[in-house]
């Protein structure tokens, strides 16, 4: 057997610990890294930055997948090769629903599959579903840590600003918020047996809006009451990763 690393995100094929949060940005994988005891950088290759430490006593893996569901499978499924078996995504989203505002937590149940990359895995029909103790899990740490939390359907969309095509609405449809990557997560983890699931941090109105910025002010994620919501997020998604092993252990 070979013991070189994995091959498109270089984390090592053994080792890991089994239980990982995945964000986007490898600059978010070293902050929730930074909340961990014995924090340890352990690859770094292209978008993919891999760390462990331990949090509240249980070894965790705190990894980064970039932007959008082709590249991000990719690292789920070499998690998977390497043996983490639940996978949490903490990212942030355009919200989708009155009432979810700048800095809140969207805990997700299912995802719209329009990521870009599933459809060429599986049919449309098969679902994109987060699994049950998961959502269940982020709940309770969003109500431990007193987040502002919301949970719904997400729309993962692989086109950030639409184009010229129009693209399906999900007016009248009640889904809360639009990220990237999750509708990918769930169907990799479905095929994978994996315990899967997404909170995400509301970063201001969904960015296609910004064919109106004057109006809504455009899609900034870099602002104060976001990045409040970024910190209460990791901690909320540490939490539910030592809520699900403790359910585990049982
Ligand atoms: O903040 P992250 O985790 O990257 O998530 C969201 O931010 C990026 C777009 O700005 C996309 O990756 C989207 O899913
Ligand atoms: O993918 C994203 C992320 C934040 N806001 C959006 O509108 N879309």
């Amino acid at each position: 057997m070979t013991h070189d690393p994995l091959p498109i995100t270089r984390i090592p094929r053994a080792g890991l610990p089994p239980y990982a949060v995945v964000v986007g940005d490898p600059a978010r994988a070293a902050a929730v890294a930074a909340l961990l005891d014995d924090a340890r950088e352990v690859s770094y290759h292209r978008e993919y930055r891999t760390f462990t430490g331990s949090w509240r006593g249980l070894p965790v893996t705190v990894a980064s997948h970039g932007v959008g569901g082709p590249g991000a499978i990719l690292l789920f499924q070499e998690l998977a090769d390497a043996g983490v078996r639940t996978i949490l995504r903490f990212g942030t989203a355009g919200a989708m629903r009155p009432g979810i505002g700048d800095g809140d937590l969207v805990i997700a149940e299912a995802a719209v599959r329009d990521d870009g990359v599933t459809q060429q895995i599986l049919p449309p029909e098969y679902p994109a579903v987060a699994t049950p103790e998961a959502v269940l899990a982020l709940q309770r740490a969003a109500r431990e840590q007193g987040a502002p939390h919301h949970r719904g359907v997400v729309w993962t969309r692989a086109v950030f600003q639409p184009g010229l095509i129009p693209l399906t609405s999900y007016e009248g449809a009640g889904l809360a918020a639009i990220e990237m990557e999750l509708s990918a997560l769930f169907v990799a983890g479905g095929l994978r047996g994996l315990t899967t699931g997404g909170v995400l941090v509301i970063d201001g109105a969904n960015a296609d809006e910004l064919v109106d910025e004057e109006a809504t002010g455009g899609y900034n994620p870099h602002r104060d009451a976001v990045a409040a919501g970024v910190e209460r997020g990791s901690v909320v998604a540490l939490e539910a990763l030592r809520l699900l092993a403790s359910e585990d252990a049982r």
